[in-house]
């Protein structure tokens, strides 16, 4: 086997080192202790903004056009409260309504929570536009070709989603493992009178992870998976420096097929580009334990989903738990919800007061920096 055995150390060497962004999102090195000082610089020039704001009219501002998913409880109008600091907000309503005037006005748009995707059409009718600011990492909802040909650059925010997103990552396998979910359903159903259980689940602690992708936010998980005395073993495009594997006990896989071979616990971290569509197939299911258990935090097309609901209903794996699937929602007759060894939730590795309004704060920062012409904190390239 290729997995390279390492000797654990304290992790606290990780504290302060640089971490590459390279598997969930697009290749960026960047230092938290670097990320740290700008946002101080940055929320020291929020305040002079702020303060000038009683003599600059919104309308002076430039022009943010904000695309949301629509049924976020509040959410957005908080992201106004901070959009609006710095630029003129415009919603699609009113650029729908008013589209002569508010087209010119718009030098950036700002993608809300990853989902919504810019057609040509828009990019067309946009022709002072100089950026596109994604709150999220993930950024394969836009066509980032057809966007740089337009001139336009595409911003994205890894570090506000790092934590909350490792957070899930092992919420959803605590989750997984301990079968919460139907543990829950029993506890409140009001046919229960006393509580038993003819199943039981599987320990996380001294278990092996298998990561796919240690990008940022797989190096995060290995970080939390450390204090459960997981054994870490990766798999990346690129391996790590010896002193970050060593500082989470994290053993490399070159080869894929050893990882899902030996993992208790399958942890898919990877971002989705034309290599990783489908990576997790028949065949890589088929080499998984039958005790395993694949999560997915990715993206939902890097499964074959037919390929795991077979591998789930024959019990070739013990258990999938999925915060993303393809598409998103699934069909409401999709055989995946219809089986009783899945957790799916809704796509929400981000969905909480911080990350919300951290990702916000990270695209605003990219977005200021490209209208300034300054050095461009998270830009994204097209391959
Ligand atoms: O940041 C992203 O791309 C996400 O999907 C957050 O859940």
């Amino acid at each position: 086997m290729s997995c390279q055995l390492l000797p654990l150390r304290s992790s606290r060497a990780a504290t302060g080192t640089s971490e590459t962004i390279a598997s969930y999102g697009h290749r960026c090195h960047r230092s938290p202790v670097d990320y740290r000082q700008r946002y101080k610089t940055y929320s020291a020039g929020e305040q002079t903004i702020s303060a000038s704001h009683t003599k600059v009219m919104a309308e002076d501002l430039p022009g943010v056009l904000i695309l949301d998913i629509g049924g976020t409880h509040g959410v957005l109008e908080n992201l106004a409260v901070l959009l609006k600091k710095h630029f003129h907000l415009i919603t699609m309503k009113e650029f729908l309504e008013n589209k002569k005037e508010m087209s010119k006005k718009i030098q950036s748009v700002f993608v809300f929570e990853c989902r919504p995707t810019i057609d040509r059409e828009l990019l067309e009718s946009l022709p002072n536009l100089k950026v596109i600011g994604n709150s999220g990492v993930g950024v394969d909802h836009l066509d980032l070709k057809m966007i740089s040909n337009f001139g336009v650059k595409v911003t994205n925010t890894p570090h506000a989603v790092a934590d909350p997103t490792a957070d899930m990552a092992m919420a959803l396998m605590l989750a997984s493992a301990r079968r919460l979910v139907e543990g829950c359903q029993i506890a409140v159903s009001p046919d229960t009178k006393y509580f038993a259980v003819d199943w039981l689940g599987v320990e996380v602690t001294r278990a092996t992870l298998g990561i796919i992708g240690m990008g940022s936010i797989g190096y995060k998980v290995a970080q939390r998976a450390r204090a459960f005395n997981m054994k870490i073993l990766y798999h990346n495009r690129n391996r790590r420096r010896k002193e970050e594997e060593e500082a989470v006990g994290a053993h490399y896989c070159e080869k894929m097929e050893d990882l899902l071979q030996q993992s208790d616990f399958v942890m898919l971290v990877v971002n989705l580009t034309p290599e990783t569509h489908k990576l997790i197939g028949k065949k890589e299911l088929g080499l998984m334990k039958p005790t395993a258990t694949l999560i997915n935090i990715s993206r939902g097309a890097v499964i074959d989903q037919d390929a795991l609901v077979e591998a789930l209903q024959k019990k070739i794996i013990r258990a999938a738990a999925l915060d993303v699937t393809h598409p998103e929602p699934l069909p409401r007759d999709h055989p995946l919800l219809r089986l009783n060894n899945i957790i799916i939730t809704p796509h929400i590795g981000t969905a909480t007061v911080q990350a919300i309004r951290m990702m916000a704060e990270e695209a605003i920062a990219n977005m200021l920096a490209v209208l300034n012409g300054q050095p461009i904190p998270s830009e994204v390239f097209p391959k």
